[in-house]
């Protein structure tokens, strides 16, 4: 796929914000072939300070002027936007990432089924995305390879089955957040502890982004790297006594379920 692809995006809040970031950075797309729909003036001030170049349009002119649609918006608001006079969206392949909502209303509201539902995640900010997307019956090979190569050019992109979207949601879509938490706290736990906060904080980073990187390059097991920290009778056991006593794994298991369930409330309403 050439960098000449024309884009709308249609939502240009935090998700839609990481995808183009990310798009732009890996020169899968070009600024002149961007086109932004987006009502909120903050929002518009955000794109105009830092990507001055992209043209903000109406819906009509930068879905005529798109070979690619990418609709970034809240859920409640999909149907609203999607649901226009009959052939609007015809000759766009259609991107959606809201949370929850299904290839058949989406397929429904668009008329027509060149239509793919996406679940990616705001590290696509900085080329470390994660996303998982599963296709309508009627994308063609090429419509697939265009949606793995935008993906796929902001970090993972992974085809799944529908059955699936919901758990990815919970896992991978807000997974950002539950890590942000735990940044968060490890930072608190050594301020704590008597580190200043920027030092807490760097260390913190840098020790999720490190193992991390070492679960993805070693292929070793979490459990087994875990295993290879605790030292017998040492300060790791300790800690790790006190996070099950505190029931830490059934704590995120019970949150990863939680989105999930609230993925699939989404799709009903
Ligand atoms: N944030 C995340 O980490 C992820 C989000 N998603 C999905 O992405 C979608 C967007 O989420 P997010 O980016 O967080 O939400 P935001 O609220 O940050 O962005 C949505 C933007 O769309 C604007 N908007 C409202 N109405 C219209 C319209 N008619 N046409 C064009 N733009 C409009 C909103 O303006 P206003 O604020 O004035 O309403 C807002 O600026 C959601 O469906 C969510 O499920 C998926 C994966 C991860
Ligand atoms: O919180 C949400 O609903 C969206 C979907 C996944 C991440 N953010």
């Amino acid at each position: 796929m050439n960098s000449s692809l024309k884009l709308a995006l249609v939502g240009g809040g935090q998700m839609g914000r990481a995808l183009v970031a990310g798009m732009l950075a890996a020169k899968t797309l070009q600024s002149e072939g961007i086109r932004l729909v987006e009502p909120n003036p903050e929002s518009c001030s955000w794109w105009a300070d830092h990507h001055g170049d992209i043209a903000i349009t109406d819906l009509a002119t930068a879905v005529a002027e798109a070979d690619v649609v990418v609709l970034a918006l809240k859920p409640y608001i999909m149907a609203t936007v999607a649901k226009q006079k009959p052939q609007f969206w015809d000759g766009k392949l259609v991107l959606s990432v809201a949370a929850g909502i299904g290839l058949e209303s989406l397929i429904e509201w668009i008329g027509h089924g060149r239509v793919v539902r996406v679940m990616p995640n705001t590290p696509a900010l900085v080329g470390a995305g994660a996303s998982g997307y599963c296709c309508a019956a009627a994308v063609t090979d090429a419509d697939r390879d265009t949606a793995q190569t935008l993906l796929g050019a902001v970090g993972i992109a992974v085809e799944v089955a529908e059955s699936q979207m919901d758990a990815v949601t919970a896992v991978s879509g807000s997974g950002p957040a539950y890590v942000c938490l735990l940044v968060e706290s490890l930072a608190d736990g050594g301020v704590l502890a008597g580190l200043p906060r920027p030092l807490a904080m760097q260390l913190a980073t840098q020790t999720v982004l490190g193992t991390a990187k070492m679960i993805a390059e070693t292929g070793r097991h979490p459990g087994e790297l875990k295993d290879s920290v605790a030292s017998p009778g040492g300060t790791t056991i300790a800690a790790l006594a006190s996070l099950e006593h505190n029931g830490f794994r059934g704590t995120v298991i019970e949150a990863v379920a939680a989105a999930a369930k609230r993925s699939r409330e989404l799709g009903k309403s």
